[in-house]
């Protein structure tokens, strides 16, 4: 089982809180019938189920802080496995972090194809999420609660990009434009691999 998760095309896609990511993921999805994996729609199914994990969870994304890494690590790994025989390839979205989790990811898992950089201005993220905040029902889409997101996207999320950059395999896309020019540089990018 942990040899075919190997065999499998892995996509890390990183970008701030509102960058776009899930947006993306979704039309990869219907074009490519990759597996879309959401850490935080994992984490946010947790909460859901009521248990007390949701519970402690909830309190620390509440605050807009990471959770415990082998939590996530452990979710993403135990849904890839449910969706390997299915599935041509992983969207690892929200994942890494931080460098250290996607240095754990690669010892557990496997190695990343791919990172898509979902790039957007501050001010753009806060007026996304802000308006994804009216009808998400996302505890976390408040004005404080962002704001704490993105300083710990810029300081912990960042070096991520750096750090995979020096592998080649960082594709930076401007998530500035409408969303259906922003696919068509993330199907490029996707269209590159082999
Ligand atoms: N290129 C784009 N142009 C305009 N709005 C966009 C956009 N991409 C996403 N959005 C909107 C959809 C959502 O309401 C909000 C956040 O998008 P999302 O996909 O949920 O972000 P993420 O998953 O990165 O947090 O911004
Ligand atoms: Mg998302």
């Amino acid at each position: 089982m942990a040899d075919k998760i190997k065999d499998a095309k892995i996509i890390f896609v990183v970008g701030g809180p509102g960058s776009g990511k899930g947006t993306q993921c979704e039309k990869v999805v219907a074009k490519y019938g990759y597996t879309h994996l959401s850490s935080g729609d994992l984490l946010r199914a947790e909460v859901a189920s009521g248990s007390e994990r949701g519970k402690t969870l909830q309190a620390i994304m509440q605050k807009g802080e990471l959770v415990p890494l082998d939590t996530v690590l452990d979710m993403i790994k135990d849904a890839m496995i449910a969706k390997v025989d299915v599935s041509k390839g992983f969207l690892i979205d929200g994942y890494p972090r931080e460098v250290k989790q996607g240095e754990e990811f690669e010892k557990k898992i496997g190695a990343p194809c791919l990172l898509l950089y979902i790039d957007a201005k501050g001010e753009t993220m806060v007026k996304r999420l802000m308006k994804r905040g009216e009808t998400s029902g996302r505890s976390d889409d408040n004005e404080e609660t962002i704001k704490k997101r993105l300083d710990l996207y810029y300081k912990a999320t960042e070096p991520v990009i750096a750090f995979y950059s020096s592998r080649g395999i960082v594709r930076k896309i401007d998530s500035e434009l409408p969303v259906d020019e922003v696919f068509g540089h993330v199907a490029k990018a996707i269209d590159g691999l082999k």
